[in-house]
């Protein structure tokens, strides 16, 4: 399965429609980089290595559609589909990442501009292709980690449909099922957009892997009960001191976790790590509409006061001094994680 893939015969974007699941698997097209930042936007594509190739390939879009022969028109409609995907969201550094390695190839002293245009699509298709296989070496250190019988706690949705295929936190996880080890999962339902309840949940399905949904508020009961082994999540961007932005609820998950000594690790390519941001406290949170935490309804029955308000934070920080490691494609990064995340990446 693949959350996004680019239709060769087509032309177009085709991702998973997200927000339908679990009740239909659908796909939608995205025939011009405006829709692309619409569904990085509106959520059809979430996750942030999966929103990164969905960057790449809305800018794939705009160069292989675009009608300019003259360079000067076809660097400026590109400049512009490169702000416009920018803006769809602002956490999670993999957007930026992709987006990046796409001006690389547009820096390039390059005249021709249909051998320009293949090789902006060849290096969004590369972006997507490394990510499957970033996710299953990521997956080949986390399930190491893992012990036959562990009970795990996860939050937000970090499998195959945040990535371009099998996943990050997710992916250890099935790795480690696909070794023979047994493990039961705890998924964190992941208020307001319920990633855990509605995408982890579905993934779990597919592999065979033994889980239940929890609401976010249980997590700490478990962890204080002894119930879990350990806690797993993933990363929309990590700073330079190892501070991990990550879905709304990961701080107070790791706070609990950590005060009843249980390990906590973050599983997340390089690509997620920016080195610009010395600490978390400088990563911009993207503020979702109050529609997201308002519209909720038990029974078939609206749940909240009529005009009751909501604040509805996407993200937010945990403090590197919560995680026991990081889980990269490189290694397992462990404490002091300044000085040993720069290392992994030089
Ligand atoms: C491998 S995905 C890691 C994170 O991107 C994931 O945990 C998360 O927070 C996703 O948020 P979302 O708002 O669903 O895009």
């Amino acid at each position: 399965m693949r959350s996004i893939e680019w239709d060769e015969t087509k032309k177009v974007v085709r991702m998973i429609d997200q927000r339908c699941l679990p009740q239909r698997l659908e796909m939608v097209e995205c025939v011009d980089y405006h829709e692309v930042a619409n569904a990085i936007r509106d959520m059809v594509i979430r996750g942030a290595p999966a929103i990164g190739v969905a960057g790449a390939m809305g800018m794939a879009l705009a160069a292989i559609h675009s009608k300019y022969n003259d360079w000067e028109g076809f660097r400026r409609y590109l400049d512009e589909a490169d702000k416009v995907l920018r803006a769809s969201r602002p956490t999670a550094v993999n957007l930026f990442w992709a987006l990046n390695r796409i001006q690389t190839i547009l820096q390039r002293p390059i005249e021709d501009i249909e051998k320009l245009k293949k090789l902006i699509l060849a290096e969004a298709l590369r972006i997507a292709e490394e990510d499957i296989a970033i996710n299953y070496q990521i997956s080949l250190f986390g399930s190491e980690l893992i012990q036959n019988g562990d009970v795990i706690l996860h939050h937000c949705n970090t499998g195959a449909l945040a990535t371009v295929d099998w996943g990050t936190a997710l992916g250890c996880i099935r790795m480690a099922h696909q070794q023979g080890k047994h493990i039961h999962v705890l998924v964190d339902e992941t208020r307001p957009r319920l990633q855990g309840a509605r995408l982890t949940a579905w993934e779990l399905e597919q592999y065979g892997i033994s889980y239940e949904i929890i609401v976010d508020g249980a997590a700490g009961y478990f962890l204080r009960t002894g119930k879990v082994q350990k806690v797993f999540f993933g990363a929309d961007r990590i700073a330079a001191n190892g501070d991990v932005a990550n879905k709304i609820g990961t701080y107070m998950l790791a706070l609990a976790a950590h005060s009843n000594g249980v390990p906590v690790y973050c599983a997340a390519p390089i690509s997620t790590v920016d080195l610009s941001i010395p600490a978390g406290e400088s990563i911009p949170i993207e503020e979702r509409s109050a529609d997201e935490v308002l519209d909720i309804q038990y029974k078939g029955e609206n749940v909240v006061p009529k005009g009751a308000k909501a604040r509805n934070p996407a993200f937010d920080v945990t403090p590197h001094f919560l995680l026991t490691a990081i889980i990269t494609e490189k290694g397992v990064v462990y404490p002091p994680f300044e000085e040993n995340l720069r290392q992994i990446l030089s």
